[in-house]
């Protein structure tokens, strides 16, 4: 039996939670060997060595955290699940730094780490690099990070299989980020109508943004996954060094609340339709793409125009799509499909949950 315990139940979370007690009340699945034992959000905390019931899941803010006493404590918390009996997996849900960098720790008390938080990957190397070390022998602990690429998509393992094999890659382009998938999507396309605050407004509403819409329309969401991408394919890649264009607009890169941003980006409809208009009179849409180059080990994230008949500018909904070109694929491996929801981000992390299971071998119940 594998303990999972989950830091931060909100959106992705609380969808994997959903997904997990849907599977252990399915008969099909009835021996999947996964016992919720922890949760986590900034206020409360709950650790049962005995796991907790698919109906509980289920409500978890009642019947989890709102029958709880106990503070939120993530050091009490760690090491509470460190003592528990058998393999223990520590699930980060949240897009914090702080708790990012406690993965070294976690891993030293013999804690797995499965997270789509992109912040333990992309920050300063050396955490990337002390996580590498400490997850590197086969008898673990183990870290597995899918979802922090391309939500659920295989891109990160599809990655791995091809850098462990010894193929080179050469170049990684694509369309990273939900958000910015679904907005030019919908906004940059001939005969096009909603305006571009409008397609935030849907993106923010289906779960496709990071908590602060910024986060994605700095570039910075897909500065990180570029620089993940870069460092699993064995670059030295940095977001304080990539090239990204910004394109939040200058007066509202210093408001105080997402909130603030998302009431005054209308303001900006205008000089948004102006450049789509001019990509579109040249025959081009816009698309928001981010590249590592294998050759020169650099990367880069821009906003781009694409001709109509690119696939890119074909791409729908909140698509990524993803092109490996490597030596033994010249004409490059594609992944595509949704890469950005709750419902996708918890497939990829409780895929990740499975092969903890696999590869420990975590006997059914
Ligand atoms: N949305 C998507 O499509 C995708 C998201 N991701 C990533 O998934 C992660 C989660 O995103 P999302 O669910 O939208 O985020 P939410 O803001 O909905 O949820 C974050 C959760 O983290 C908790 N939290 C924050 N800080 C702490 C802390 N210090 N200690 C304990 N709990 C904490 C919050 O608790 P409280 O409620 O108490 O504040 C909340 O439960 C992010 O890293 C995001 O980048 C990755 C791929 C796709
Ligand atoms: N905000 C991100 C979520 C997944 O990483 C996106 O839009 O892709
Ligand atoms: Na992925």
């Amino acid at each position: 039996m594998l303990n999972v315990a989950i830091v931060g139940p909100g959106l992705v979370g609380g969808a994997l939670l959903e997904q997990l007690a849907a599977h252990a009340q399915s008969p099909r699945f009835a021996s999947l060997p996964i016992a919720v034992v922890g949760l986590i959000n900034s206020k409360k905390m709950s650790v049962s060595a005995k796991p907790f019931a698919a109906e509980d899941l289920k409500q978890w803010k009642t019947a989890i955290l709102g029958s709880s006493a106990a503070a939120a404590d993530l050091p009490q918390f760690a090491d509470s699940l460190a003592a528990l009996k058998g393999s223990t997996a520590v699930v980060d849900c949240t897009s914090n730094d702080a708790v990012a960098e406690l993965y070294p720790l976690w891993l030293s008390k013999g804690l797995h780490v499965v997270t789509p938080n992109k912040k333990g990957f992309s920050n300063d190397i050396s955490l990337f690099r002390k996580i590498q070390q400490l997850s590197a022998s086969p008898q673990g602990p183990a870290v597995y990070h899918e979802a922090t690429v391309g939500a659920g998509l295989p891109i990160l393992s599809t990655l791995n299989d091809l850098v462990r094999t010894g193929d080179k890659i050469v170049k990684i382009e694509g369309i990273f980020s939900g958000t910015l998938s679904y907005l030019f999507n919908n906004f940059s396309i001939p005969g096009a109508t909603q305006k571009f605050s409008e397609c935030v407004s849907v993106a923010k509403s289906s779960g496709y943004t990071e908590p602060d819409p910024r986060d994605d329309l700095n570039g910075m969401d897909v500065a990180r996954k570029v620089t993940i991408l870069g460092r699993v394919a064995g670059l030295e890649l940095g977001i304080d060094t990539l090239p990204v264009e910004n394109i939040v607009p200058e007066a509202l890169r210093g408001v105080s609340s997402a909130e603030e941003f998302m009431k005054r980006l209308p303001e900006f409809d205008e000089h948004f339709k102006k450049l789509n208009d001019e990509a579109l009179a040249s025959g081009s849409v816009l698309r928001y793409v981010g590249m590592v180059d294998g050759v020169n080990s650099q990367g880069s994230v821009k906003l781009a125009r694409y001709a109509l008949d690119h696939p890119f500018a074909s791409l729908k909904g909140s698509d990524n799509i993803i092109a490996f070109t490597t030596e033994r694929f010249p004409n490059p491996l594609i992944i595509q499909g949704a890469g950005a929801g709750a419902a996708v981000t918890a497939f990829g992390i409780f895929a990740d949950l499975i092969k903890v299971c696999e590869r420990f071998g975590t006997s059914p119940a």
